[in-house]
C-alpha cells in the first residue's frame, strides 16, 4: 500500500535523504536513519551507480520501502539543479520515473519544473494514473532570486497540476533568508497547494527549523549524510522544532 505523507501527522514532515551509491550502502543508510524515525524517505537516485538498470532501481525502491515502511519521495536531481552526473538520457529519465510511478513502494516523484514541458505533462499524466503525489521543484545553489521570481516558478508548478510545490535557494547574505521565509508566506497564501521551501547553507538553516511557521510543509534534516547544504542532524531538528511548536503553538 503506497502510504500518504500527508495524513499521518501535522506538518513539518521530517524527511531524509538517502544518497547512496548502490543497495548494500543504501541498506547500510537505513538501518541508521530507520531508527532515527524521519516521516518521509527520499530517495535520490541520481547518487545510484548503476541508475541505467531499471529492474535494478525498482527492486532497490521496494527494499527500501519494506525495510523503512516510510512513504518514499523518488528524486533524480539533474545537474544543472545540483544533482549529480548521471548516465541516462532527459527520455531514459523519464522513462524511470514513469516505471517507478508503477511500483507501489513510491508514494511520491520529484522533477524539476524547469524540465521540458512534454516531459512534465507526461510524468503528471502517469503519477496520476498510478495515485502518486509529483512535487515540481525548483533550486537555486547560487543564490536567491527576487521574490517574484521565486513566486513565478512556484505558480508554474502548480498550473503543471503538481501537488507540491518545492523551493531550495542559497542566500548571500542575510535578508536572503527573510525573503525567502516571506515568500514561502505568500506562497502558502495565494497556492492552491502545499508548498515546500528552505533557505540553503548555514545561515539558510534558520528556516530549515522555523520554516514549517511560514507555510512549508516539510524539512529535510541529516540521517547519514546530508544532501544539501545546511541541514541539520534529524535528532536536533526534530527537538528544536518541536520545543519550537511549543512556543509557537498552531500560529503561522
Ligand atoms: O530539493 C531538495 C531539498 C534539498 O535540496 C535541501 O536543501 O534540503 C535536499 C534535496 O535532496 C531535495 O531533493
Amino acid at each position: 500500500m503506497t502510504m500518504d505523507i500527508f495524513t499521518h501527522k501535522k506538518p513539518p514532515y521530517i524527511c531524509t535523504s538517502l544518497t547512496g551509491k548502490n543497495k548494500e550502502e543504501i541498506r547500510d543508510e537505513l538501518n541508521t536513519v530507520i531508527p532515527k524515525q524521519p516521516d518521509v524517505i527520499e530517495w535520490r537516485a541520481d547518487f545510484l551507480k548503476d541508475i541505467h538498470h531499471v529492474n535494478y532501481v525498482l527492486m532497490i525502491a521496494e527494499e527500501i520501502s519494506s525495510i523503512s515502511n516510510k512513504p518514499m519521495i523518488v528524486t533524480i536531481r539533474s545537474e544543472r539543479e545540483g544533482g549529480q552526473k548521471i548516465s541516462l538520457t532527459e527520455d531514459e529519465k523519464v522513462h524511470l520515473l514513469s516505471e517507478l510511478c508503477k511500483s507501489p513502494a513510491v508514494n511520491s516523484i520529484d522533477f524539476e519544473v524547469s524540465n521540458d514541458p512534454e516531459h512534465i505533462k507526461e510524468l503528471r499524466r502517469i503519477s496520476k494514473s498510478h495515485n502518486k503525489k509529483l512535487i515540481l521543484s525548483y533550486h537555486n545553489f547560487d543564490f536567491t532570486p527576487e521574490n517574484e521570481t521565486i513566486m513565478q516558478q512556484a505558480i508554474k508548478s502548480e498550473s503543471y497540476g503538481a501537488d507540491i510545490a518545492k523551493v531550495a535557494v542559497m542566500p548571500e547574505h542575510k535578508d536572503d533568508v527573510l525573503l525567502l521565509l516571506n515568500v514561502t508566506k505568500e506562497m502558502d497564501d495565494d497556492l492552491r497547494i502545499p508548498i515546500i521551501t528552505m533557505s540553503m547553507g548555514d545561515i539558510g538553516s534558520l528556516s530549515r527549523i522555523v520554516g514549517w511557521a511560514y507555510g512549508s510543509i516539510m524539512t529535510f534534516g541529516i540521517g547519514v549524510q546530508r544532501s544539501a547544504p545546511g541541514q541539520i542532524p534529524i535528532d536536533k531538528l526534530k527537538q528544536i522544532i518541536e520545543m519550537t511548536q511549543e512556543t509557537v503553538g498552531d500560529w503561522k
